[in-house]
């Protein structure tokens, strides 16, 4: 179990709104099969904090979209730790943004929060950040989203330990769209254990000179 001063570290004024999206995954969650029923023990640390880790990598008042949002991980929790973020909720399937548009009225968090239906692929915005998680190989995955950046900003996938591998397997893709990734040790708290997120960002962004 987190401590709740971990919690309240990481959250800060938004820690009752953030218990009542974890109390919202456990029950509504569950019971709509968007979270196996084994997760309703372990939301906290296997999915907020995980989600929340990738954070410190994220500029200030950053636009973000979250491909592949699914319940809204990890877009939710990072809109509720950042106040100063705005973020779209990318999701192809219609009972996941049913869901999703729901959990954000109840939450009121629509000023900052947007629900997107549609593929990364077909999507024609572009954000400061794009964010990932559990949705998809490495290489497949900047193949759908590596448009939806700026040529400043940066796609981070929260990968964990298959990180390094999956930077491995996709050079060639990466390569081929003009495109360098590293991985970047987190963690949502100094306390908590560290995961791995991988950030792609253009060759161009890394090469340009400082003036
Ligand atoms: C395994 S779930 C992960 C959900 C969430 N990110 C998480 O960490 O729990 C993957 C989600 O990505 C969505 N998805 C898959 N391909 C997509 C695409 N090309 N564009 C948008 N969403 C996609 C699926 O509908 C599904 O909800």
């Amino acid at each position: 179990m987190v401590e709740q001063a971990v919690l309240e570290e990481v959250f800060g004024d938004g820690l009752e709104v953030i218990t009542r999206y974890v109390d919202i995954l456990a029950n509504r969650g569950i019971d709509w099969g968007l979270l196996g029923p084994r997760e309703a023990d372990r939301l906290w640390d296997r999915h907020v904090l995980n989600s929340v880790a990738v954070a410190s990598l994220i500029p200030a008042e950053a636009s973000v979209v979250d491909v592949g949002s699914g319940a809204g991980l990890p877009g939710i929790p990072l809109a509720i730790a950042r106040p100063d973020l705005s973020v779209v909720l990318l999701e192809s399937l219609l009972r996941r943004v049913t869901f999703l548009a729901e959990v954000v009225a109840e939450l009121g968090l629509g000023d900052r929060v947007r629900v997107v239906r549609g593929r990364a692929e077909e999507c024609t915005e572009r954000f400061d950040v794009v964010t990932a998680r559990a949705v998809a190989p490495l290489g497949r995955l900047v193949g759908w989203a590596d448009h939806l950046f700026l040529p400043s900003g940066q796609l981070l996938a929260l990968k964990g330990s298959s990180a390094d591998k999956e930077v491995a397997e996709a050079q060639a893709v990466l390569r081929k769209r003009r495109l360098v990734a590293d991985v970047q040790a987190v963690r949502a708290a100094a306390s908590l254990e560290e995961t791995f997120v991988v950030r792609v960002r253009s060759v161009s962004r890394e090469t340009r000179p400082v003036r």
